[in-house]
């Protein structure tokens, strides 16, 4: 997108729409336009660069100067003097091997670190690279397959390929396994932890052959990223991305002068034809579906047009294609899928069900140390929040004197005007009452049947998943060429800048709002850090920005929606933060994955609110995607619950993986241990013979045929009590309970779901227990009651918020559904702090006093008399 294009037209009320829409505050944006007036990329440069980023943007003007000089930079390196020098190479210095290779590597710890090459680069679009050095482009000598007979022989010109353009001794036992279902013509499903090295499974056939790869990659900058990477090692590569692209790089491409082509889903569907040509001539050695979870309706991340990639197996046959011999292998590589998405992505891409392969390692990241914490993850919080993340980074700079100062001056800002409590607990915030399962609801309008809609205005600020086009090019040509190590690509304040933060390696934070990546990044920017927000909406050319200055270790902060990062390889990513929780375990262990890939320790953050529900994010869903949906995030829920279980294994046993008896010895539970357990004997007693009184089901009736069936959202009255109708039943006629928080009770059915002591009724069902009924095992445990057996587990931790932080029954918020709640009904009629509020809120709506509807009538009525 050309910031300058037509922007003196864009009228002040667009330019505030589009700012708005990318999360920025009305009132920054007002006043930038006062200043700058009404043009957008000075109003962007206003906003972005007044805010406290400490970095001035540099003009238009300069923008594309620095484009122009670093393209001269790029040539004048031109005449690198070679590939790689193995001698100048560290030893991998993970504290596994899980990062390194099979037999040893020699590669470095830092990729960037240890690579000795730097590209030629050459993009249509790309201001950052020339179009003549495209001219340089030559066929890269071939090993041919036909000459390799033996497996010995494949494994001996891996290794010769490995050394030569990537340094690396050998390849990992998976990526072998993987290169072993090609050379054999199968299609294969690499399933292998994220920072594995799963591209090079079908890189190097890319180099053993004299064929081209094809690899279906879902972001422009993940495949910019990648042929950026492949350019360094010397190997040629290019990308088409969707929407209008450049004809002379798709034409060389589908002429095979590039070793490997990346593609776009939606471009494949469009390049079918000249693809049957590349197929005939040189040919197709490969189509490589990179991040293939995007290919299963019920992962993370799905995108439509993966689906439709069956046409590879389709057409790219020997049965349709005649001059083939083999079909072209498919390979299919992801990080992040379950069983249940294994088995769609084998059926979406008609794949053969037996002859498949599938490689599949450990999902486990030994370096990664998962913590949850508690958390309002709202303004009010920041300074608590991210206390320790700025200290580490002004500490390493020594901003300690005005600096700290001036961040501890923002923390009470913070803190102190913007809410009431500066605590992160919610009892007092009237938000934090809402009901959790309401709350669970607050982003939709509810069909008659319980589906969600989508709420405008919810939606707009949210990025559901990561769209292709991420970057201002829409392709762009990659070149073998080769640049001594010591020459210089970047800028000397580049260079500056990263040996400053190296040490420290950059944070990503997740959080789920555009308007919250800039606040976040505003409010870390003013306390000293070198940070920038990043979401779908901003405009490209500073989204890749973003990710130059990520990569060239000049940002220490990326505060991002879900469209930042997929696939990313960069080494030494040391934090991620999610700021709220995600909305499914994949997600959410897909982006974590983005920290530690040198095997460096890194840490892995989730702060959420532990008292209430995550939410769903509105989006377009059919009634079964919603139902996984939930399900995702009753996950997500659960697993930040958790008081007991090692987290490294919740997550790897998501995916399917058995982890052994030990923890990982790293994560918040395993080094704080469990809770004391506690006897709920009594409490589910209590709790289940409430629930069997108000449902009026009889034991007889409780097998499982005779499972009343309800439609989600509604009940038929009187079968089967909500969870919430029970506790008010409880805390009404059991005094010792009447203050028991509701979130105790939700943990209390957890546990006894868990347990298989009750289950959800409502057909779909949410986050939170809502219509809980008794099981056969619920049942039989009342009737069978015997004194001495106790029923212990571990509470989980909102209860452990909720019995720290005792909370009034009800305040104000939940004033309209009070009333059914008898304990509120009392509280109000005894006319206590809540009747007095409500009082108020009423006398300031209307001043002439409390009066009702009624007395309201009768006073029109007597005025039109009058
Ligand atoms: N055989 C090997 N020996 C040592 N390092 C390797 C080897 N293969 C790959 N690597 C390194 O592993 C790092 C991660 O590689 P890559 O980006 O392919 O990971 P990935 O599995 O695709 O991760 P993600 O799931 O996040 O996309 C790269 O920097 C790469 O250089
Ligand atoms: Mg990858």
């Amino acid at each position: 997108m050309d910031d300058g294009a037509a922007e003196g037209d864009v009228s002040a009320d667009r330019v505030i729409a589009e700012l708005l829409d990318m999360g920025f505050e009305f009132d920054r944006i007002s006043q930038a336009i006062s200043v700058v007036g009404p043009c957008r990329a000075d109003v962007l440069e206003f906003v972005l660069g007044g805010s406290g980023s400490g970095r001035t943007r540099p003009s238009r003007e300069s923008r594309s100067r620095r484009g122009v000089s670093s393209n001269a930079e790029v040539r004048s390196s031109d005449g690198g003097s070679g590939l790689t020098n193995p001698g100048r190479r560290l030893k991998q210095s993970s504290i596994t091997d899980h990062l390194a290779s099979n037999t040893g590597s020699e590669r470095g710890s830092g990729g960037e670190k240890a690579s000795t090459s730097y590209p030629c680069v050459a993009a249509s679009d790309d201001p950052l690279v020339s179009a003549d050095v495209c001219a340089a482009s030559k066929p890269e000598p071939q090993f041919s397959l036909a000459n390799s007979r033996s497996e010995s022989e494949l494994r001996d010109k891996i290794s010769v390929v490995l050394r030569k353009h990537f340094g690396f001794s050998s390849v990992k036992g998976f990526q072998m396994e993987a290169l072993d279902a090609w050379f054999a013509h199968k299609d294969c499903l690499v399933l292998a932890a994220t920072g594995s090295g799963k591209s090079l499974c079908f890189q190097i056939p890319a180099l053993l052959s004299a064929k081209v790869v094809v690899v279906i990659s879902p972001l422009i900058s993940l495949m910019h990223d990648q042929c950026l990477k492949l350019a360094k090692h010397g190997i040629s590569a290019c990308f088409l991305g969707s929407g209008q692209s450049d004809s002379r790089v798709e034409g060389k491409a589908m002429s095979g002068m590039y070793k490997i082509i990346y593609v776009c889903p939606e471009t494949v569907l469009r390049l079918m034809e000249p693809l049957k040509k590349l197929a005939e001539k040189p040919g197709i050695a490969l189509f490589a579906i990179d991040e293939v979870h995007c290919v299963s309706k019920w992962g993370h991340d799905f995108r439509p047009d993966y689906r439709r990639l069956s046409v590879l197996r389709e057409n790219f046959s020997s049965r349709k294609l005649k001059f083939l011999e083999h079909d072209i292998p498919l390979m299919a590589l992801t990080a992040t899928a379950t069983i249940p998405v294994r088995t769609d992505i084998i059926k979406s891409l008609k794949m053969s069900e037996e002859e498949t392969v599938i490689v599949l390692t450990s999902f486990f990241r030994p370096n990664l140390r998962f913590t949850v914490k508690h958390s309002r993850t709202s303004a009010s919080g920041y300074g608590k929040d991210f206390r320790e993340l700025v200290g580490i980074y002004n500490d390493s700079r020594n901003f300690k004197g005005s600096g700290q100062k001036a961040f501890d001056e923002i923390n009470s800002d913070y803190e102190s005007s913007s809410y009431e409590s500066p605590d992160d607990t919610v009892s007092d915030d009237e938000d934090a009452d809402i009901d959790s399962t309401s709350h669970e609801d607050n982003n939709f309008e509810k069909t008659k049947v319980g589906m969600p809609l989508i709420n405008e205005n919810a939606e707009n600020d949210l990025d559901v998943y990561p769209g292709v086009d991420d970057f201002d090019v829409t392709c762009g040509e990659f070149l073998e060429c080769s640049r001594p190590e010591n020459s210089s690509v970047k800028s000397n304040k580049m260079r500056s800048n990263s040996s400053e933060i190296v040490d420290q390696g950059p944070t990503i934070i997740y959080v789920p709002t555009r308007k919250q990546t800039v606040e976040v990044a505003n409010y870390l920017c003013k306390a000293g850090l070198r940070a920038a927000s990043y979401n779908a909406k901003m405009p490209k050319s500073h989204l890749r920005q973003v990710h130059e200055q990520f990569h060239s270790n000049s940002l220490e902060v990326v505060v991002a929606t879900i469209a930042f990062g997929m696939g990313i390889d960069k080494s030494n990513v040391r934090r991620i933060i999610h700021y709220g929780f995600p909305q499914s375990l994949e997600a959410y262990y897909q982006e974590a994955g983005r920290a530690g890939r040198d095997g460096k320790f890194a840490d892995c953050t989730l702060y959420c609110n532990l008292m209430r529900a995550p939410t769903l994010l509105p989006n377009k869903r059919s009634e079964e995607q919603t139902k996984a949906a939930y399900r995702m995030l009753r996950d997500c829920f659960h697993y930040a619950l958790n008081t007991s279980i090692c987290r490294a294994k919740i997550l790897v046993k998501y995916f399917g993986e058995e982890f052994g008896p030990d923890g990982c010895h790293m994560c918040d539970i395993c080094i704080n241990g469990p809770p004391q357990m506690h006897d709920f004997k009594e409490e589910a007693v209590v709790f289940m013979n409430v629930l069997q009184a108000r449902s009026g089901q009889a034991a007889e009736d409780m097998g499982c045929s005779s499972i009343p069936h309800y439609v989600s959202g509604r009940r038929r009255f009187g079968e089967v009590p909500n969870l919430r109708g029970v506790v008010s039943y409880i805390r009404e006629k059991f005094p010792r309970f009447a203050t028991t928080d509701k979130v105790w009770w939700e943990g209390l059915a957890r546990i006894l779901e868990g347990r298989g002591y009750i289950q959800e009724a409502a057909e779909t069902p949410r986050v939170l227990i809502q219509y809980p009924e008794l099981t056969e095992a619920g049942l039989n445990l009342l009737s069978l009651q015997s004194e001495e057996e106790g029923l212990y587990a571990y509470p989980d931790a909102a209860m452990l918020v909720a019995l720290n932080d005792p909370k009034p029954v009800s305040t104000s918020s939940k004033w309209g559904r009070g009333w059914a709640d008898p304990e509120i009904r009392r509280q109000r009629l005894a006319g206590k702090k809540i009747g007095r509020r409500k009082r108020k809120r009423h006398s300031r709506n209307h001043p002439t006093g409390f009066t009702t509807a009624k007395q309201r009538l009768a006073q029109i009525l007597s005025k039109r008399r009058r």
